[in-house]
């Protein structure tokens, strides 16, 4: 080992994706000096294979379904300039070129190492520099994992040989597919069927359960499905694949149901696997490939000393980049915390703990309709036993739903803790949901007390009326009991 191959830092950050930026940002501005190391593009995945560029389909896609429904649009059902579109979602991505985040890197005083990091034992990082080399990397005080996760495929024959498309092409094609064929029933199915039917593919999506988003409120999938079915998609559930091969130009699907289908491309949309597998994790006593789990402080459980931390998707608590970036500014508050001899406060919704994972993960899915969604779930009240008592009202009836759209598709539920009498849970379907989204979680952050909350006053005619409809609704409800 050299003495040009190794450098000292406070602290060092495996992974530039939005999370890691944040880490380093914290730890930075907190006059610890910090290292990020990247080994593909500074931004991440959500930059340039997610969030940027699937939303960038979307919002054209979600646009003009909106405005076909809207009394007096001309240009309602115009099919979408596909060209536009996707020349719009090179731009969002930033034609998958660094050059901007670098440079944002270099303003707020975070070194960059290109490369690919591994643990290199407890408070050391080898890179792989592009060049050949190798750099050593020394933590005085902490290492932050934010690596990420990468699409989990199934485990199909032949898989290499059939070249699907994961997120990534699925979000950087550059044509669209005639026939494109969707596994998945999640996020990302939902939305990039959504994406590809509306410019111009024909969608066939294979759920393997009974509905759209399982994760959501029933009535989230449900809204979902019946516009991908009028938009023209071709939903099948209770079906998976069970053999596909790459023939000529397209593929050949074998259906779990004994069906053929043949189609340009298939996506699986099958869910996200860590980036671990190549991380140096045997060299601190963890298993390659698993997870990285915390505690509240970011903190990896397993290791004892504090210095590895794992914050956005790499630790499987909320695979959102807001929710990794809220993590991100605690776990660099906590480092810097650790590094200066000060206290941890660590009581939930301390500056130190990451509370919101557990109670209040707001996300919001771009489909039509859109659902938005925070905090507890019906399912999950079920799950883990919680009492709650559920409200639902129908966005349709809202005034200003129909001002937004004479036709008006939607569903509102809240989810209360009749002892607290707080809201607990909060999940809308429909045009427009997503920026009402935040007045939810800042009730259930907040634990407002219901009786506050009829206080807090929605515009007329606007979609947030339904605040004031689920609180009448709940009032009445309690009322009849
Ligand atoms: C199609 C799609 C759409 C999405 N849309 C949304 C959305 O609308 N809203 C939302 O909130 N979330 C969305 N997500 C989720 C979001 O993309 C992730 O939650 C987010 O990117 C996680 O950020 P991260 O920094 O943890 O990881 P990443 O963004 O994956 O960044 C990790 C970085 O680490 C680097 N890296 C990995 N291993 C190493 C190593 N060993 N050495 C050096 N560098 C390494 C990677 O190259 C990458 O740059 C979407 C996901 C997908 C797949
Ligand atoms: N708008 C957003 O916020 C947004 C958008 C996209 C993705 N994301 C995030 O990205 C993450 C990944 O999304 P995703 O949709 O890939 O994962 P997911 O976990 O949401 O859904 C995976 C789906 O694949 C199905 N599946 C898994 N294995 C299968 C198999 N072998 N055959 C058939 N079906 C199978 C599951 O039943 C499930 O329906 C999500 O956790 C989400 O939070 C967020």
């Amino acid at each position: 080992m050299t003495a040009e191959d190794t450098r000292s830092y406070d602290v060092v950050v495996i992974g530039a994706g939005p999370v890691g930026e944040n880490v380093a940002d914290r730890t930075t501005a907190a006059g610890l000096s910090t290292v990020i190391v990247e080994s593909e593009l500074v931004g991440g995945e959500c930059s340039y294979w997610a969030c940027e560029p699937s939303k960038a389909l979307l919002r054209p896609a979600l646009l003009r379904a909106e405005v076909a429904r809207v009394p007096g649009v001309q240009a309602g059902g115009a099919p979408l300039d596909v060209d536009a579109v996707l020349a719009h979602r090179d731009r969002m991505a930033a034609h998958w070129d660094d050059d901007g985040q670098v440079e944002w890197l270099r303003t707020a005083g975070v070194d960059l190492q290109r490369g690919h990091g591994r643990l290199d034992g407890p408070r050391r990082v080898a890179v792989s520099t592009p060049g050949g080399g190798t750099v050593h990397l020394l933590a005085r005080h902490a290492v932050a994992v934010c690596t990420g996760s990468t699409a989990a495929l199934p485990a199909l024959p032949g898989l290499a040989g059939l070249r699907p498309w994961t997120s990534r092409e699925a979000t950087s094609a550059t044509k669209p597919p005639g026939r494109l064929v969707v596994v998945g029933a999640g996020v990302v199915a939902a939305e990039m069927a959504t994406a590809w039917q509306a410019l111009g593919s024909q969608v066939v999506l294979l759920a393997r359960g009974n509905r759209l988003l399982p994760q959501l409120e029933p009535f989230a999938g449900e809204l979902v499905a019946e516009r991908l079915r009028e938009a023209g998609a071709d939903l099948r559930f209770g079906v998976t694949v069970s053999s596909a091969v790459r023939m000529g130009g397209g593929v050949g699907v074998l259906l779990s149901d004994g069906g053929r289908l043949t189609a340009d491309e298939i996506l699986f949309a099958t869910g996200r696997a860590p980036r671990t597998g190549d991380l140096g994790l045997e060299t601190v006593g963890l298993a390659p490939g698993d997870w990285l789990t915390t505690d509240d402080t970011f903190t990896v459980t397993a290791v004892q000393g504090d210095w590895l931390y794992a914050a956005g998707d790499v630790n499987r608590r909320a695979l959102l980049t807001h929710q990794g970036k809220y993590q991100a500014r605690i776990a660099g508050a906590v480092i810097a915390a650790r590094a200066s001899g000060t206290p941890l406060d660590t009581a939930p919704w301390g500056t130190h703990a990451g509370t919101a994972d557990l109670a209040a993960v707001p996300q919001v899915v771009f489909t039509d309709p859109e659902i938005a969604s925070v905090g507890l779930t019906t399912a999950e009240a079920r799950r883990t036993g919680r009492h709650v008592d559920v409200v639902d009202y129908d966005l349709g009836h809202v005034a200003g739903a129909l001002q937004h759209d004479p036709g008006y598709r939607g569903r509102a539920r809240a989810l209360i803790d009749p002892d607290r009498r707080t809201v607990v849970g909060c999940h809308f379907a429909g045009p427009g949901v997503a920026e009402l989204l935040h007045s939810a979680t800042v009730a259930i952050a907040g634990e407002i007390p219901l009786e506050r909350l009829w206080h807090a006053v929605p515009p007329f005619p606007t979609i947030s009326e339904v605040w004031l409809r689920l609180l009448e609704t709940y009032r009445d409800q309690r009322a009849a009991l």
